[in-house]
């Protein structure tokens, strides 16, 4: 990607400039090389990209003080400087950001927090296990049962083609993609959103796929493909707002009408509110739909582990219908998929946490100035052989069975897809849903292989991405769906 580098080992000043979290994003890659370059030490190192200067954390134990140190090391920045890049104006993000009466009405604040910090509490109220994951996990139980069908695949496909009734044949990628963009929207908005733009899914597609223009905030000229498709998205969620509330708040998720209701009360008009509900957008859609093409990639490569998925998963059905809607999540009756969902994480996983420093602190016993920024990337962690064992680079989901240590993985403080900290990633129970939901159905009603003999697609690691590495362009591969004969009759 050509960035402007170079390492010292902690031999920084602050810089002067506008904080750019998201360039950190596109340094993984020097991260990893940079950890070679200091190999036989766990200390942090300063990178340079772009003049701005970061400091990378790659000890497990050293990341865990990052996630915890909320004082001086801030994560609303970053959210605030994605704000400012998409077109919130300063008024609101002052408004936003500016601590609320403790007895405030709507969502409870006894701490007065500003909105925007309220807001990781009421996504952790709608998305942690309990009543309301419930309603998003029925919802999105239903939705699947009814659209995972061939006559809707091929309809619902543009690259998709059909030989006979019991056979579908489809680009992978294209169709995850759009399955589970689809999905995600109907479980926050209902059909209203695809009501006022009916091209959203697929406009919110083209765009996710060069995001990285939007984290290194290109300027507008080099960059109308992110733009256009960003700039439509946002005119259709202001329109979505101006929907009469009673033919949009039935369909909606808790959290979409209860931010709404918050912002009202602050004073934040449609535009403003159009665009921290897009942020959301993105949140909930860019990571799960790239996660079911990896995990089914391997599977599809490893028949032990999809007969495992299949057989594991049976008693969450009743004939052809996913019906229990917690049985899939629970690693005690499904250990295989567990480790399967760990391990593809693993493998994928490309994001860095990301923080900035507002003021002095020591990490790991180095001292890190104001101005600058941390990152953690949750790669170099995950590929940590000390911790996860050999063949460090193969996708082996026993690693996280055979032994009482694999065992313990999910709780170490190595295992980092979802970040850490206040601001983990509160979409993680959903998440997990929503592709073994997937993935199990399919199993259930269908076998699915490769056309042909496609070479492994490789991960496109030279882009940035906000969780789990997209694949490279061109190395989509076809699959040929068809209609287990079985499949009514359990296995
Ligand atoms: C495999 C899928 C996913 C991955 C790998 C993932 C990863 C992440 C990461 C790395 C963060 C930043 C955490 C930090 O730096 O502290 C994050 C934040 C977040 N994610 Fe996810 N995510 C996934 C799916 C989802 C889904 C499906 C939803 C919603 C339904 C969601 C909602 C959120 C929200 C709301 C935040 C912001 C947290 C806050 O500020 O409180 N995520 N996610």
């Amino acid at each position: 990607m050509g960035l402007p580098f170079s390492m010292t080992r902690m031999a920084c000043s602050p810089e002067p400039g506008k904080y750019s979290a998201s360039i950190s994003l596109a340094i993984v890659l020097r991260v990893i090389m940079a950890r070679k370059h200091f190999s036989g030490t766990n200390e942090p190192f300063a990178l340079t990209a772009f003049n701005y200067t970061f400091y990378a954390v790659t000890d497990a134990k050293q990341s865990a003080e990052v996630y915890k140190n909320t004082d001086a090391l801030s994560f609303e920045q970053f959210v605030q400087t994605l704000m400012r890049t998409n077109g919130n104006d300063e008024d609101s993000i002052k408004t936003i950001y500016s601590p609320l009466p403790s007895d405030k009405l709507g969502f409870p604040n006894p701490e007065g927090l500003s909105l925007g910090v309220l807001a990781q509490r009421m996504h952790i109220h709608q998305l942690h296990p309990g009543d309301n994951m419930v309603v998003l996990q029925k919802k999105a139980r239903d939705w699947i049962n009814s659209r995972l069908h061939l006559d809707a695949l091929v309809k619902n496909c543009a690259g998709s083609s059909s030989k006979c009734s019991r056979e579908v044949q489809l680009p992978l990628y294209e169709w995850t993609s759009d399955y589970f963009v689809r999905l995600g929207q109907y479980v926050y908005f209902g059909d209203v959103l695809d009501r006022v733009n009916p091209n959203y899914a697929a406009s919110y597609i083209v765009f996710d796929e060069v995001i990285w223009k939007m984290l290194y905030q290109y300027p507008s000229f080099l960059c109308q493909d992110m733009i256009a498709p960003r700039d439509r998205m946002m005119a259709s969620l202001k329109a979505y707002f101006q929907v009469p509330p009673e033919k949009r708040r039935g369909d909606a998720a808790w959290i979409i009408n209860a931010i709404e209701d918050e912002m009202r009360a602050i004073g934040v008009d449609n535009g403003n509110l159009a665009i921290v509900v897009f942020h959301l957008y993105f949140a909930i859609n860019t990571n799960a739909r790239k996660t079911s093409f990896w995990m089914l990639t391997h599977l599809m490569r490893n028949p032990n582990y999809l007969a495992a998925f299949r057989a594991e998963t049976a008693p969450a059905f009743r004939g052809d219908d996913l019906v229990a809607v917690d049985y899939i999540q629970d690693a005690t009756k499904c250990p295989q998929v567990d480790a399967i969902w760990h391990e593809t994480l693993r493998l994928t996983g490309w994001a860095a946490s990301v923080r900035l420093v507002t003021r002095d602190v020591m990490i790991g016993g180095k001292l890190m100035r104001k101005g600058n920024r941390v990152m953690v990337p949750h790669r170099v962690l995950h590929f940590d052989e000390s911790i996860f064992g050999d063949a460090i680079d193969e996708w082996q989901p026993r690693r996280w069975l055979d032994t009482e240590a694999g065992r313990k993985l999910p709780s170490s403080p190595s295992w980092r897809p979802f970040g850490g900290g206040k601001t983990k990633c509160s979409g993680r129970f959903l998440a997990k849903y929503f592709v073994t939901a997937f993935v199990a159905t399919l199993l259930r009603r269908y076998d699915i292989e490769m056309v042909g003999n496609p070479p492994m697609p490789q991960p496109d690691v030279g882009r940035p991405v906000l969780g789990i590495i997209s694949v490279k362009e061109g190395q989509d591969y076809m699959v040929k769906i068809t209609k287990r004969k079985e499949a009514h009759v359990g296995l």
